[in-house]
C-alpha cells in the first residue's frame, strides 16, 4: 500500500487555493432568495444576470490567486477566463444547490428553478449535473481545486501557451489526486469520478447561449461583462 505523501509546497499551495475560494464567494445567497419567494421569468432573469455577472468579478479574483496564473501571457489570462466562466458558474451552482439543506428545502429549490424560465429541454441535463455533483459529497478543498482545475485547462480557444497552463493544472491536478485518496480511501475511483464531472460541465457549456436566449420573456437584456463572456448579444 504506498504511502500517499501531501508534501509541505502541496499543502501551502492548497491553503492558499482553499483561502481565495473562500475569500471569493459571492455575499447574496441566490438559494436562500429562490427558497423564500417565487420570481416571475422576467425577475429570475435580472436575477442570473446579476449573480453570473457578480459570478465573474470574483472568478477574476480567485483565479489571481491561482499560484503561476499571472505569470501566464497576459492574452492567455483573458482567453482561461472567457473560456471558464460558464463552467464555473454551472459549477458555483451545483455546490449550491448540493448544499446540505433542512428537509424539503432542495425540492423547493429544484422546483422554483425548474419554474425560473429556462426551457423546459435543458432542466434534465443541467438537474443531472447537479444530482452527479451532489452525490459526490465534495469536502471544500476538493470544490476549490476542482474550480482552479476547470480555469486552467490548456485547450480553451485562442490559448497559445498550453504547455504552460498545463503544467499549472497538473500541480492541482496532483493534489488532489492525493486528497481524494485521503479523504474518499474506500473509493480508490473517486478522482477519477470527479474528473468526470469535467466532462459532463463542458457539455452543459453547449447548451448554456441557448439557454439563456430562449428564456421565457422576450427582450433579454445583459450586463457588458456578460456579453463579453457569454457569446450573446
Ligand atoms: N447558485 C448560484 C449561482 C452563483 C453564481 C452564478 C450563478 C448562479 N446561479 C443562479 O443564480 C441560477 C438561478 C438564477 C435565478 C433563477 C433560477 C436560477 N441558478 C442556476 C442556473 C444558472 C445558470 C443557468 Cl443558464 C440556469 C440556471 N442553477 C442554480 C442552482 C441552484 F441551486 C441555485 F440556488 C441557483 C441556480
Amino acid at each position: 500500500k504506498e504511502k500517499i505523501e501531501i508534501t509541505k509546497e502541496q499543502q501551502a499551495l492548497m491553503k492558499i487555493i482553499l483561502d481565495a475560494y473562500n475569500r471569493h464567494q459571492i455575499p447574496q445567497d441566490v438559494a436562500k432568495k429562490l427558497l423564500q419567494d417565487q420570481y416571475s421569468a422576467e425577475e429570475n432573469f435580472l436575477l442570473l444576470t446579476e449573480m453570473a455577472t457578480s459570478q465573474v468579478q470574483v472568478l477574476v479574483e480567485f483565479t489571481k490567486n491561482i499560484p503561476g496564473f499571472l505569470s501566464l501571457d497576459h492574452e492567455d489570462q483573458i482567453a482561461l477566463l472567457k473560456g471558464s466562466a460558464v463552467e464555473a458558474m454551472f459549477l458555483r451552482s451545483a455546490q449550491v444547490f448540493s448544499r446540505k439543506m433542512p428537509k424539503g428545502h432542495t425540492e423547493v429549490l429544484e422546483a422554483r428553478i425548474r419554474k425560473s424560465g429556462i426551457s423546459e429541454e435543458f432542466m434534465t441535463p443541467m438537474f443531472n449535473f447537479y444530482k452527479s455533483i451532489g452525490e459526490l459529497h465534495m469536502v471544500q478543498e476538493e470544490q476549490a481545486l476542482l474550480t482552479a482545475i476547470t480555469i486552467l485547462t490548456p485547450d480553451r480557444p485562442h490559448v497559445k501557451d498550453q504547455h504552460a497552463v498545463e503544467r499549472l493544472q497538473e500541480s492541482m491536478l496532483d493534489v488532489l489526486r492525493k486528497l481524494c485518496a485521503l479523504q474518499h480511501p474506500q473509493e480508490p475511483q473517486y478522482f477519477a469520478r470527479l474528473l468526470g464531472r469535467l466532462t459532463e460541465l463542458r457539455t452543459l457549456n453547449h447548451y448554456h447561449t441557448e439557454m439563456l436566449t430562449s428564456w421565457r420573456m422576450n427582450d433579454h437584456k445583459f450586463t457588458p461583462l456578460l456579453c463579453e463572456i457569454w457569446d450573446v448579444q
